[in-house]
């Protein structure tokens, strides 16, 4: 997922801020703050779970016995820390520590308001105790509510920034046809250069002399102006766009050398120019194909390899697999699978036969799910299948299935046929609101089964030791 949103000049302001606020309070104000707190974090802890917990919908994100086992850890932590002096130099890596917790705030899909509302709950816990302890110290109360404000506020900042990418991926899922647009675009752009040549190219034969305006130049051309006014805002390919301006510049340079050497007559040397103009429009064309073509499909959410999904929906699909779930029951699996070997592969048959490899095993995969299941490029080798409400039982049929599916494959690679073998790690997800649980979990299982000689599946439950953050 992407974090990009946080930009740096943000991110320096609120270094700036924390490291200005914990100097300007002083380390012995905050080590009273902290004996305050200390002396009872356990009931500060409790009384924000119980108090959480009466709020509406809350449940869905914080009843799961880890998260509540976590939460009671993870947030005493979090207060002890923010009440400890800090040297500047400690800050940023404060900072990035808040940002985190907004990120899983944002995986979980906890709502805004609930954040606020549990700052609140915690100020209000919080300050009780320093004025109790410090007999209503103002400087030490208005630390606490800065200290809390302040952190609550880079973590939402980095909750906003993620919901924002989340919230513009599910619309691309849901508008994916509107991109088509662009193919048809595409397709006028191309045909409008090719109108200019031809104009263009019939002036030049009929006239001795051709007296050309700025306006017959290919500048004025629609492809022109489409590409120095919109392009921009179309495409994130910047390297792209600016091959197709050194492009056009191309073509308007050979045009200008075709009216030049036109002068002379129709000599070898403006039909030369000619033929350069020609293979610079045709090129200048091979290049928007691409550049739309690629965006296609990247805004499809699809590997253009093997035309499986591409990590791009990977958050809001799990996401909604995992609100399913604790809503109506059910588990859904993942299976992490990768090829073994895939680099001895590549070295001997080459890459091209390592990528149709590629492509006939993610066919293979696609085969052997159901409709409603998903199958992600997620890497180079690697697939991440997400079964949907399955049973355990099933989901391990599933694995196996896929592995001897990938075993049975016999793909042909020039004079060599090349076979192939799979590992899986496979995941259940257990109800917790965090899907990067199951991630992690098919993860460690994926890397018991290559440790355990490959070409197996390993189920995450039968790992010992679950050391997964919850
Ligand atoms: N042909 C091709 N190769 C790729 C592609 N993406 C990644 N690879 C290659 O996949 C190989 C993965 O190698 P490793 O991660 O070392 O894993 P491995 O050789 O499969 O070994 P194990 O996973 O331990 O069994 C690398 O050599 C990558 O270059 C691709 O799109 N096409």
């Amino acid at each position: 997922m992407s974090h990009g949103i946080q930009t740096s000049q943000i991110l320096d302001s609120h270094i700036q801020l924390l490291t200005r606020l914990y100097q300007d309070i002083g380390e012995e104000p905050l080590h009273g703050i902290r004996q305050a707190v200390e002396g009872d974090l356990d009931g500060i802890v409790a009384e924000f779970y119980d108090e959480m917990l009466r709020e509406p919908g809350s449940d869905a994100f914080l009843s799961h016995d880890l998260v509540r086992q976590r939460l009671r850890y993870t947030l005493a932590q979090w207060v002890r820390e923010l009440f400890t002096p800090r040297e500047p130099d400690a800050v940023p890596a404060f900072v990035q520590r808040q940002l985190e917790v907004g990120r899983v705030h944002a995986r979980i899909n906890v709502p805004m308001h609930m954040v606020n509302l549990g700052g609140r709950f915690l100020k209000r816990d919080i300050l009780t105790r320093v004025h109790r302890e410090h007999d209503g110290d103002l400087d030490r109360l208005i630390a606490v509510c800065e200290l809390i404000d302040a952190s609550i506020a880079l973590i939402n900042e980095s909750y906003l920034g993620d919901q924002m990418v989340a919230e513009r991926q599910s619309q691309a899922l849901k508008m994916h046809a509107v991109s088509q647009n662009l193919a048809i675009e595409c397709e006028r752009l191309r045909s409008d250069l090719l109108d200019w040549l031809r104009r263009f190219m019939t002036r030049l034969y009929q006239q001795d002399q051709p007296a050309l305006t700025p306006a017959d130049s290919v500048r004025q051309s629609d492809f022109a102006l489409w590409l120095h006014h919109k392009a921009d805002l179309l495409f994130q390919q910047e390297q792209e766009i600016a091959k197709l301006k050194q492009q056009l510049a191309a073509i308007e340079h050979a045009s200008e050398r075709a009216i030049e050497v036109r002068k002379q007559g129709l000599t070898q040397g403006f039909f030369e120019q000619v033929e350069a103009l020609n293979q610079g429009v045709t090129r200048a064309n091979w290049l928007l194909a691409e550049l739309v073509s690629h965006t296609l499909e990247m805004d499809g959410g699809r590997d253009p390899l093997t035309r499986l999904f591409n990590r791009r929906f990977l958050h809001t699909i799990l996401q909604r697999e995992t609100q399913v779930c604790i809503r109506h029951g059910g588990r859904f699996a993942l299976l992490l699978v990768d090829l073994d070997h895939f680099k001895q592969l590549n070295d001997r048959h080459g890459h091209d036969a390592g990528d149709r490899v590629l492509c006939q095993v993610a066919e293979a995969l696609s085969s052997q799910i159901r409709a409603g299941d998903f199958v992600f490029r997620y890497g180079g080798e690697e697939f991440l299948v997400v079964l949907s409400d399955i049973s355990p039982e099933n989901a391990q049929a599933v694995a196996d299935k896929i592995r001897r599916g990938v075993r049975e494959l016999v793909i042909n690679a020039g004079d060599a046929t090349i076979r192939v073998t799979a590992s899986i790690g496979l995941a259940l997800h257990d109800g917790h609101p965090d899907y990067s649980r199951a991630i992690g979990n098919a993860d460690r299982a994926l890397y018991a089964a290559k440790a355990a000689g490959r070409d197996r599946v390993v189920l995450a439950d039968d790992l010992k030791a679950d050391t997964a953050d919850a």
